[in-house]
């Protein structure tokens, strides 16, 4: 039987990460991580969950973009979606009036992952299967009829992305055997938000490193003799042979990139992250080829908007780390695209993950990039950030440092329904109090 769409609803879910500054960096200094929580329903009584990630205000308007979209889902069987995946993902994504508000851009497109991530979710429940797994099943002509490729077949073309997923067969049940014994290796940036004073990172950063950590992200880019500081705690602290990365959420100009990170080239970052406007690819480029002499890489991608810029950063030589999000762009469907055209420029994939629930999505597919797309780890890590998890129902399980392949089945996103209830902004209790305490 059929499994029809008879229902869409969409939540403004705010948690006050602001007031201890968690999540804290040079250009969102009080973020409140937030998500636009979408819910589906069948005829049948069967559920998909989905989200976007934000940071507090924004939120509401992400939350009318999904309502926007929701006439386009709702009346659908999800047979009749996934059996043409392409053309559903090209109607949400150019719909002839709400086009013009992206295409494939900002709000709309954050809209759009919270509803795919919905029906993609629903899809590997059907299945009985967690995403990764459903992924790694599907046979690569189902998965590349899941792709939009217009405008990205300059760089890859679907032969050549079928060519990729029947390559990387050999060797695939292995790699699955070895995900579920060891897990997928991650970096933690918990330790080292901007708005967190020096004896607190201590205090984290020894944590950490007691809990089996050996890959480490700082804030950076708000005031230099700070960065000099916080960078060089940490530095001591890891030692010379653990992981540093360092994060500038795009607060410079390009030559002030380059003259700042130049200057913490002794504390030997692995990635300087958004150095500058996340808009900017040639920017990039200079960014990159300037500090490639230092060894230290340029990472981007949770502002990167879609798959036709991370074709030109990848053609520009303007990334040596592409960060994918599971929320930024339009959902798995699009960052199956992106996943396939970094492997064909031989550039690592590592994850952007953290706020509310973007582990818990991300994890899947940077499984499935190792098991059915790059088949390495060099160079490799996904992002992993300690907070929120508690919200979910089935969250993300980290062992020595390691992501273990989630076994539930659906997209591990479905949020505790007391959790909703009381961080529901603006009539949810924590809010209410917290408005209590300001009036
Ligand atoms: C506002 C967010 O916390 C942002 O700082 C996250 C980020 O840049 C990262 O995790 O990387
Ligand atoms: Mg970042």
């Amino acid at each position: 039987m059929p499994q029809k769409i008879v229902k869409l609803t969409v939540q403004d879910v705010r948690f006050p990460t602001s007031l201890e500054l968690h999540g804290s960096d040079a250009m969102h200094t009080d973020p409140d991580y937030s998500v636009a929580y979408v819910v589906i329903e069948t005829d049948q009584g069967m559920r998909g969950y989905g989200l976007t990630f934000t940071v507090g205000r924004g939120t509401e308007i992400v939350v009318c973009a999904v309502e926007a979209l929701s006439a386009l889902v709702i009346g659908k069987s999800l047979e009749e979606i996934v059996s043409d995946f392409r053309g559903f993902y090209r109607l949400l994504s150019s719909d002839g009036q709400m086009r013009w508000i992206g295409p494939e851009k900002g709000v709309i497109q954050l809209a759009t992952a919270a509803v795919l991530n919905s029906i993609w979710d629903l899809w590997a429940r059907l299945e009985g299967k967690p995403l990764w797994k459903l992924l790694v099943d599907m046979e690569p002509k189902k998965l590349i009829s899941c792709i939009d490729f217009r405008y990205i077949t300059d760089a890859l073309t679907e032969q050549e992305a079928l060519d990729i997923l029947e390559k990387a067969k050999e060797g695939k049940l292995q790699r699955v055997d070895q995900m579920l014994k060891e897990g997928y290796p991650a970096y933690t940036t918990s330790c080292a938000w901007l708005g967190y004073s020096d004896q607190l990172l201590r205090q984290l950063c020894n944590d950490a490193l007691k809990d089996g950590w050996t890959k480490f992200k700082v804030k950076v880019g708000a005031d230099l003799e700070d960065d000099i500081r916080r960078c060089s705690l940490i530095r001591q602290m890891i030692g010379p042979h653990n992981s540093l990365m360092i994060d500038a959420n795009q607060r410079w100009d390009v030559g002030e990139a380059i003259t700042w990170v130049t200057k913490l080239a002794e504390y030997k970052p692995l990635w300087i992250e958004e150095p500058t406007c996340p808009d900017d690819i040639l920017g990039h480029a200079a960014i990159s080829k300037a500090l490639a002499p230092l060894g230290i890489g340029v990472a981007s991608g949770e502002q990167c908007h879609n798959r036709v810029m991370f074709k030109q950063f990848l053609q520009a030589g303007a990334l040596q780390f592409i960060q994918i999000d599971s929320c930024r762009m339009g959902s798995v469907n699009e960052n199956l695209a992106v996943l396939l055209m970094a492997h064909k420029f031989n550039v690592p994939v590592c994850p952007h993950a953290g706020g509310v629930g973007l582990c818990e999505l991300v994890q899947h597919l940077i499984l499935f990039d190792y098991i059915s797309v790059s088949a390495s780890l060099d160079n490799r890590m996904c992002e992993f950030v300690d907070h929120l998890h508690e919200h979910f129902i089935s969250p993300v399980e980290i062992k020595n440092a390691h992501y273990m392949p989630p076994k539930d089945p659906g997209y591990s996103c479905e949020m505790k329904e007391a959790s909703v209830q009381s961080y529901q902004y603006p009539q949810g209790e924590v809010w209410k109090q917290i408005k209590k305490q300001k009036d």
